[in-house]
């Protein structure tokens, strides 16, 4: 059985919530009004202890700054956390130094998280009276600084009940972000939960786990299968989990209780690849002392899988075509047709429909392979799978290492759901066992073991932190198209090509903006 962290709302990841920081941004541009948060204890959030609040008015910004009047806006938090939690709904109320503030509860079912508040305004109705306690606080407090507190107060924001409405409406989008983002961690925690408990049954074939729905039907493309004798190809990006599929495929045949073996065709030059596959007799170079069977031999009534096919040169691809359509071949140096059965799985990253086209791969040894195509999904493509593959990890890790399985909190899922995984499986699997080792005799793994790739992860979101929305709106755009660029192009590794796809633009329109804003690698070749 699984265990969770008891996913308490993470204040840091909905701070990175692009949709909060425009928010925040919005409610200080418009009416320097700060916006904070608390937790259910009424300790401020996302600022460090004991600091400011992120105040946005000179006159908020000298009352938190100040060691003397700091203590009364930490207990104005609290305060207002306990108010809030009782009023149950949104609040309007007034600090120690005179501004109005509003709060909103944060609540999940009958659970008190803790309140959103906004403060550091005065409001239409009562600004003479709210000015007359602020001079008045403020004169006790800074007596010093009196003639700049008067021009200070004079510019302070005032809302009208429009604008008070207007804000709260604000607020109430804030709560709603966050309490979705709670929502979708918890949801991801109840579905971590089933889905332990069903890793054994249906999202399961053999080795390979996916309950999304991509997976799904590649299960049942290979339940239908599973008695015929066909040549499978397999296609997919790298550690997409090909030889898994190849193996289960194997495992589910007739042809189960003989050997499957796996050649990889790419890692090798030709003539050892073909010594490999065909064997070589007595005397068919320097080293051959004696006869040595090749792995369709060894594969007889079996299955060979041969993997990185595409990578085959245009001799080795008649060779196998010639196996493929009569069974038999020749050894290396030998004379005889040695017959054999076996069954051909094949496995490639690569586009063969293309290299067909291009002339780089045999369009008869293409459709000899492609009987039957098993396409696997990117990761990026089945997100819904990576909580159950985290648990096959995990649960992996604990048997090899005979230790007790570890828990992960839910803000590493969320984070790791998020990361789109170029690695697809094998990069997963890799950052799961990291983490496990990483977190040493811990049984608890958290989000900040993380590699700095995947815990960094804000998906574009993040891009558009970055944008200036109180410049011009043609600044802004450019700012945007820039930060992208740069973005999708340090992502793809500089592959043009690759960025103006995923920019939605040409190749060519992609160059000119680069040569527009002067984008040029650094110290690699562009
Ligand atoms: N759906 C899955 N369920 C469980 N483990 C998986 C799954 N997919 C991949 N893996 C694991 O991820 C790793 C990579 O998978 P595999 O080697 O089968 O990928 P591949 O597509 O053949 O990669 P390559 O193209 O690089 O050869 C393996 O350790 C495998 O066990």
């Amino acid at each position: 059985m699984y265990v969770l962290e008891e996913s308490n709302i993470s204040f840091e990841d909905f701070e990175k919530l692009n949709i909060i920081n425009k928010l925040r941004q919005i409610i200080g541009s418009w009416w320097n009004i700060q916006l904070n948060f608390t937790d259910e204890k009424g300790i401020l959030k996302g600022v460090p202890q004991g600091k400011f609040f992120n105040a946005k008015n000179p006159v908020c910004k000298l009352i938190t700054e100040s060691d003397k009047t700091f203590p009364d806006c930490v207990d104005i938090a609290t305060k207002t956390t306990i108010e809030s939690e009782e009023a149950e709904a949104y609040l309007l109320s007034t600090c120690h130094a005179g501004f109005s503030t509003m709060s909103l509860p944060l609540k999940l079912g009958k659970k008190y998280l803790g309140c959103i508040f906004a403060d550091g305004f005065l409001i239409e109705e009562t600004v003479d009276e709210q000015k007359d306690r602020l001079r008045t606080y403020l004169r006790k407090s800074f007596a010093q600084n009196a003639t700049h507190l008067e021009e200070y107060i004079a510019n302070l924001p005032v809302l009208s009940l429009k604008e008070v409405g207007y804000l709260k409406e604000l607020l109430e989008v804030v709560l709603d972000e966050i309490l979705n983002l709670r929502k979708t961690i918890s949801d991801n925690t109840e579905s971590f939960h089933a889905l332990s408990n069903n890793l054994k049954n249906q999202w399961t074939y053999e080795n390979i786990v996916g309950k999304s729905l991509a997976m799904q039907s590649v299960f049942k493309l290979l339940n239908k299968i599973s008695d015929s004798e066909a040549t499978i190809l397999i296609t997919g990006e790298n550690g997409t989990g090909k030889e898994g599929i190849a193996k289960s495929i194997h495992v589910n045949s007739k042809r189960s209780n003989a050997n499957f073996i796996v050649q990889n065709c790419g890692a090798i030059n030709d003539n050892l690849l073909e010594t490999e596959l065909f064997g070589h007799v007595k005397g068919a170079f320097t080293n051959a002392i004696k006869d040595k069977k090749g792995l369709f031999e060894l594969a007889d009534k079996g299955t060979l899988f041969l993997d990185e096919i595409g990578d085959t040169s245009p001799s080795m691809q008649v060779k196998l075509l010639r196996v493929l359509q009569e069974g038999s071949f020749i050894s290396v140096g030998g004379s005889e047709q040695k017959k054999v059965d076996v069954r051909i799985l094949a496995a490639t990253n690569r586009n063969l429909e293309q290299m067909v086209k291009e002339g780089s791969f045999r369009e008869d040894l293409y459709y000899r392979l492609n009987v039957i195509n098993v396409k696997l999904p990117s990761l990026r493509e089945r997100k819904d799978d990576i909580p159950i593959l985290i648990a096959r990890f995990l649960s992996d890790y604990a048997k090899q290492n005979n230790i007790k399985m570890k828990k992960i909190s839910s803000s590493c899922i969320y984070k790791m759901e998020k990361y789109e995984w170029p690695g697809n499986v094998r990069e997963l699997q890799n950052e799961v066992e990291r983490l496990c080792v990483l977190s040493g005799d811990e049984q608890d793994i958290q989000d900040d073991l993380l590699s700095d790739r995947i815990y960094g992860i804000q998906g574009k979101e993040e891009i558009f932190k970055t944008i200036n929305t109180n410049g011009s709106l043609k600044d802004a755009v450019e700012n945007l198209e820039k930060t992208m660029i740069l973005s999708y192009l340090e992502n793809e590794n500089w592959n043009k090509s690759r960025a103006a796809k995923k920019l939605g633009i040409s190749r060519a329109s992609l160059i000119m903006k680069c040569e527009k804003y002067n984008f040029k690698r650094v110290n690699k070749e562009n």
